[in-house]
């Protein structure tokens, strides 16, 4: 394992899982279901996904016993991240939260550009798992390492994020999905995933997830969900 980039707001580690660890991601994955998503930020034009259900774990970086899909490999991703305070703050303090979710991007699907921010997420990261990925294939992890514009806060947010990349005096890394690279990236960073390439043998396979701190905010996002939940289904019995 080796850190080989360091950006401001973005670290690549190489080689990351050792080999055990990393085929029992895989098994993981294999056994896990997806279900076929659409794009949250632009369904005409990103294309279509699959995520598997995602997994929580809390409590700053350590875990709970038994949490579902417990894995050495969450472990390590954790460690990691407990790693890089200037990425995504001090455990406990910052963040308490770690979501895992597997995802495939098949060939000419993408994710456009956008920055993760908000519902108390300090940053993201990202382990590639396909067996093989050519250089060739796409799907790059686009990266624009700078700080957010936050200037303007309301009209059409993703276009905004568009054009920041368009009119920033620098221009995104490419990150190559290398299988067993993790990329970890502080949450207002401006990324994308580039559309995977129609001769791309295999979907783009990844176990993702956001680090985060559980706000009152989300804390009532959730109870509200919840509260409209148990509404429908009272309204459903009578
Ligand atoms: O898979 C990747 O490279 C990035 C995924 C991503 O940015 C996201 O799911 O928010
Ligand atoms: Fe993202």
């Amino acid at each position: 394992m080796q850190v080989t980039q360091r950006g401001g707001r973005f670290v690549v580690v190489d080689d990351f899982l050792d080999a055990a660890t990393l085929a029992e991601l895989r098994r993981l994955m294999e056994r896990s279901t997806f279900s076929e998503v659409d794009s949250v930020l632009y369904p005409e034009t990103d294309g279509k996904a699959f995520r598997s259900r995602g997994t929580y774990v809390k409590g700053g970086g350590r875990g709970e016993d038994g949490a579902p899909g417990r894995s050495r490999a969450f472990e390590r991703i954790l460690q990691q991240v407990v790693a890089e305070p200037g990425i995504f703050g001090t455990a406990g303090q910052d963040w308490d939260r770690a979501g895992f979710t597997f995802w495939r991007y098949p060939a000419g699907s993408r994710l456009s550009w956008h920055n993760d921010a908000g519902g108390g997420r300090t940053g993201e990261f990202i382990v590639f798992l396909h067996e093989e990925w050519r250089a060739s294939w796409g799907g790059e992890l686009m990266i624009l390492d700078e700080e957010p514009v936050t200037s303007v806060r309301d009209g059409d947010f993703l276009a905004q994020m568009e054009l920041q990349v368009r009119e920033s005096a620098s221009s995104p890394v490419a990150i190559v999905p290398r299988p067993n690279r993790l990329v970890l990236v502080k949450a207002g960073t401006v990324h994308q995933i580039n559309r995977v390439d129609p001769t791309a043998a295999a979907p783009r396979r990844t176990l993702t997830g956001f680090i985060s701190k559980q706000t009152a905010e989300s804390g009532a996002q959730a109870r509200d969900a919840l509260l409209r939940l148990v509404d429908r289904s009272a309204g459903e019995g009578q």
